[in-house]
């Protein structure tokens, strides 16, 4: 792809948990030729960092009085998205069921998102050409000024069968459960909840295919690139 003198494109793309967030940002970022930022594997890295260094989980005041000290590096090439905690890649461990479970507790902590915050806005803002990130408050909270905001939604149920292919045969039932109250916990929290931005285009994935999703995010920045 030919970036020739554009200017970078910025681009929010939120939603809940299986809704095709990481697939599609790292597919329109590859296809585009921009930078591609997850920021649920930063909560998710710093919740390693807590759980290994036996933070407790239940107690937000011993979280937020750690929330500086781990040192977390994020990889931007779409091609090859890379995570590290003080040197070590945790791009495996970050994707255990004990960090799943515990990620929305440490991300509810206001200290924890000013961190992390400040890691995601840094990054976006010095992507040479532009930048899809994706999370739950990219286009509310972290990135309000985003070019394109995209929220992303799909059926609990579809949202599980995807998981649960995954997961290699896991329980249909017991995954969608689970990330109901993921969603539930990260759209009730008080600093920066998962929300749609009022300006952000809602695509409802249920029925799309994982292509046919990605076309339409290609089409919708190749729009906006067309229009700066
Ligand atoms: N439109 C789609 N149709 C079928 N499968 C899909 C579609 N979009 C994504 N998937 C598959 O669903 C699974 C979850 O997708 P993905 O990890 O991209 O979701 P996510 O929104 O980033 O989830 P999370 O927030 O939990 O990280 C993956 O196996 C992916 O290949
Ligand atoms: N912008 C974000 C991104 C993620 N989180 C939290 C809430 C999620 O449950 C968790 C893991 O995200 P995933 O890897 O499943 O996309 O991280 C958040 O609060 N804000």
């Amino acid at each position: 792809m030919e970036n020739g003198a554009a200017k970078p494109v910025i681009v929010a793309i939120d939603g809940p948990s299986g809704t095709g967030k990481s697939s599609t940002s790292k597919a329109v970022a590859a296809q585009l030729g921009l930078s591609y930022l997850d920021t649920g594997a930063q909560y998710r890295a710093i919740t390693w960092w807590m759980v290994s260094n036996g933070i407790d989980i239940e107690d937000p005041t011993a979280i937020a009085a750690v929330a500086a000290k781990p040192e977390i590096i994020s990889g931007t090439d779409p091609a090859n998205p890379t995570i590290s905690v003080d040197g070590t890649d945790v791009a495996g461990p970050i994707r255990t069921q004990e960090v799943t479970s515990k990620v929305s507790a440490v991300s509810a902590v206001p200290e924890v998102r000013a961190r992390i915050t400040e890691l995601q806005r840094t990054l976006a803002t010095s992507a040479e050409y532009g930048i899809v990130v994706e999370g739950r408050d990219i286009g509310t909270t972290v990135l309000p000024d985003a070019d394109l905001k995209i929220f992303l939604t799909a059926s609990p149920e579809a949202r599980a069968a995807r998981r649960s292919g995954e997961l290699k045969g896991a329980d249909v039932n017991a995954t969608r459960e689970a990330l109901i109250k993921r969603d539930a916990a990260d759209s009730s929290r008080k600093t920066s909840p998962l929300a749609k931005a009022g300006d952000a285009v809602e695509v409802d994935t249920t029925a799309l295919t994982l292509p046919q999703v990605i076309e339409c995010v290609v089409t919708l920045v190749e729009e906006k690139r067309a229009a700066k």
